[in-house]
């Protein structure tokens, strides 16, 4: 079953005498147990989604629709029933983690004991606990933006929206985060992650859509899409040592590029023991250092969809 509906939405901003469409007929389901990446580039569209699933925008058409409840007619619902990680960090000013954790939880209506032990299991799960009493000024971004994270999971509504949430997290605490974001499915909630983090949503989103300048340019299944875009593909990665006119290219393989000292290769997977033989013999001309033979991943589909195209431009206001 469907939580989150969206159909057929458009919204634009006037600025300046400027108008941005920013979401240009987005349609978006979220099932029931559901974790639903939406990526794009900056300025593609995604906050603006996020803030009329809150109700805290009006979209221009379309309808929105959260656990059968109309949230372009009544705002007000789209914020009881979704919970929200905001994209910005959670200025906690003298407060502590525990405390405005507390709070949430107490709004979000669950009782004083279900909150403390909610609580306690979730600083436990991201390994926050030592910092749980400390005041908000002596924190690091990363305990601040999981403590954003917990006072969107205490008491989650029907849905919880995470806009950016691994940002400013170290490696280790990111992966217990996307475990902490697995877990709140277990009893039915949607999950909507809003993430430039591609690579690592990848083993958590069940499905997803990329915003592009406002519109979707796909959408479904995570698991279908990146096996679409993979076919019998692989990838060949290593780190270049010179500009890409000294390679002697292979007739085997498609697109050789060099961005930023890494070199990318795709080939045919049967042609793997062909692209080994080839990268020994570039680094004993001396120009790969590293090099190794990865899977297509969904990061990979996302740049081949998106490319550049709207990086530049998308997000000035
Ligand atoms: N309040 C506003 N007034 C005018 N234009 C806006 C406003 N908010 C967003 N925009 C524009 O709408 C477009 C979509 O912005 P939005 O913030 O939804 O993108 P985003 O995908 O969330 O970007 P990011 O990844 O950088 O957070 C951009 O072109 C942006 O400049």
């Amino acid at each position: 079953m469907a939580v989150i509906e969206l159909d057929h939405v458009t919204k634009s901003y006037k600025s300046r005498g400027r108008r941005t469409l920013a979401n240009d007929d987005v349609s978006l389901h979220v099932d029931e147990g559901e974790v639903f990446g939406l990526f794009g580039h900056n300025g593609a569209g995604k906050t603006t989604i996020v803030n009329q699933l809150l109700g805290l925008l009006k979209p221009d058409s379309g309808s929105i629709v959260i656990d059968g409840q109309d949230i372009v007619k009544n705002r007000n619902l789209g914020r009881y029933l979704c919970s929200v990680q905001p994209q910005s960090k959670t200025p906690l000013g003298e407060l502590t983690p525990r405390s405005v954790t507390r709070v949430m939880g107490q709004l979000r209506g669950i009782s004083p004991e279900e909150v403390d032990r909610r609580t306690t299991e979730l600083f436990e799960k991201l390994d926050i606990t030592q910092w749980a009493d400390v005041q908000g000024t002596k924190l690091s971004g990363g305990v601040l933006r999981l403590t954003g994270f917990c006072m969107a999971a205490v008491a989650p509504g029907r849905a919880v929206i995470l806009d950016e949430p691994t940002n400013d997290v170290d490696p280790v605490r990111r992966r217990y985060l996307w475990s902490a974001i697995r877990d709140l499915t277990k009893d039915g909630t949607a999950v909507v992650v809003v993430t430039h983090s591609i690579r690592e949503a990848e083993n958590t989103v069940d499905t997803m859509a990329v915003l592009n300048e406002g519109k979707v340019l796909k959408q479904g299944n995570a698991r279908q899409i990146r096996g679409e875009a993979a076919g019998n593909r692989m990838k060949l990665e290593a780190v270049a040592k010179a500009t890409e006119d000294r390679f002697e290219k292979p007739g085997w393989g498609e697109g050789l590029k060099i961005s930023d000292g890494e070199l990318t290769l795709t080939f045919e997977r049967e042609l793997a023991s062909e692209a080994l033989k080839w990268a020994a013999e570039q680094r004993d001309r001396g120009l790969l250092a590293e090099y190794s033979l990865t899977e297509i991943t969904l990061e990979d589909m996302y740049i081949e969809l998106v490319g550049s195209r709207g990086a530049v431009e998308g997000a000035q206001r």
